[in-house]
């Protein structure tokens, strides 16, 4: 028999959008809900009452298909580049909680994927285990994902942290601190570097060699987010389908896109290498500004 969870007592389990997922609440007034499916965050409030990420009331909610909103964990493929479905399977089964505790950073929360008969048919000979540390505390939002591949062979995974942050404006947001990282405009297939704060006027999908230091948002009203990610990340994606895509993508409302950016601390250009044994993590954190 396992031993029973530990749990603080700022975790309950909840069902949200019928689905079941966790919910983190400090005294602070800052919240978190975690879904099953996927270890995705689906909401992070703080104090001031605000909801910082977006998520899409087009979304299924079905407990396999992927949910457009919050954080997708997207594991062990990035986008369509291999041969896994798209941005892999990770987030479309549900991980198991393993515990959590609070500490002096805030409240953790902490969620399990093993490899299982589900993730062996995608791939076979790949054993591994992926967690997922999701750290609420006053104003911030941290998320680790760890990779261990615990059998015989070697592997490699290319992975992102994909997450939706709501914005009040797409056109009057602002992101800050790519200024001379080296970029990939996938929409139109132009490696450049990047000149100057990134502004959106349309779709816009890049992905960046990761900056030194934390990103800055800027949001039309004035709100200000920092997005650290930890070096272990070798590249910042940063999305928003605009109006065409985004009319086109089935589980979002036409408008969707105005209230939306995706900064995602992803490795993508150099997949991480796994022998048996090896283990792997990283970081993203989201500090109110
Ligand atoms: O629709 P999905 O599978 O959730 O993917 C959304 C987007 O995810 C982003 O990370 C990619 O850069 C985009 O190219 C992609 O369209």
């Amino acid at each position: 028999m396992p031993d029973p969870l530990s749990l603080p007592p700022s975790v309950r389990s909840i069902p949200f959008h019928g689905q079941p997922a966790w919910q983190m609440a400090l005294p602070t007034g800052d919240t978190v809900i975690v879904a099953e499916q996927g270890a995705q965050v689906l909401s992070w409030t703080t104090a001031d009452g605000a909801e910082r990420f977006f998520l899409s009331p087009r979304s299924l909610f079905d407990g396999h298909s992927a949910v457009r909103g919050g954080v997708p964990v997207c594991f062990p493929q990035f986008n369509q580049r291999g041969p896994l479905p798209k941005h892999g399977f990770a987030r479309n089964l549900p991980w198991r909680l393993e515990g959590g505790e609070e500490g002096e950073q805030g409240a953790t929360l902490r969620l399990l994927l093993e490899d299982s008969e589900a993730t062996r048919r995608w791939w076979p000979e790949h054993a591994f285990a992926a967690r997922l540390a999701v750290t609420l505390g006053a104003g911030t939002l941290r998320l680790e994902l760890s990779v261990h591949n615990p059998g015989p062979t070697t592997w490699d995974f290319t992975a992102a942290l994909h997450g939706y942050l709501h914005v009040d404006d797409i056109g009057g947001t602002r992101l800050d601190g790519l200024d001379g990282q080296a970029r990939w405009d996938t929409v139109a297939d132009v490696r450049d570097v990047q000149h100057g704060p990134v502004t959106f006027a349309g779709e816009y999908d890049s992905v960046f060699a990761a900056a030194p230091a934390p990103l800055q948002l800027h949001q039309a009203g004035g709100g200000r987010l920092s997005i650290a990610q930890s070096p272990e990340w070798g590249n910042t994606v940063v999305w928003n389908p605009g109006a065409t895509l985004c009319a086109a993508l089935p589980d979002m409302p036409a408008d969707g896109y105005r209230q939306m950016l995706c900064v995602e601390a992803a490795c993508i250009d150099e997949p991480v290498p796994m022998a048996p044994g090896a283990r792997w993590s990283g970081w993203q954190q989201l500090q109110v500004l």
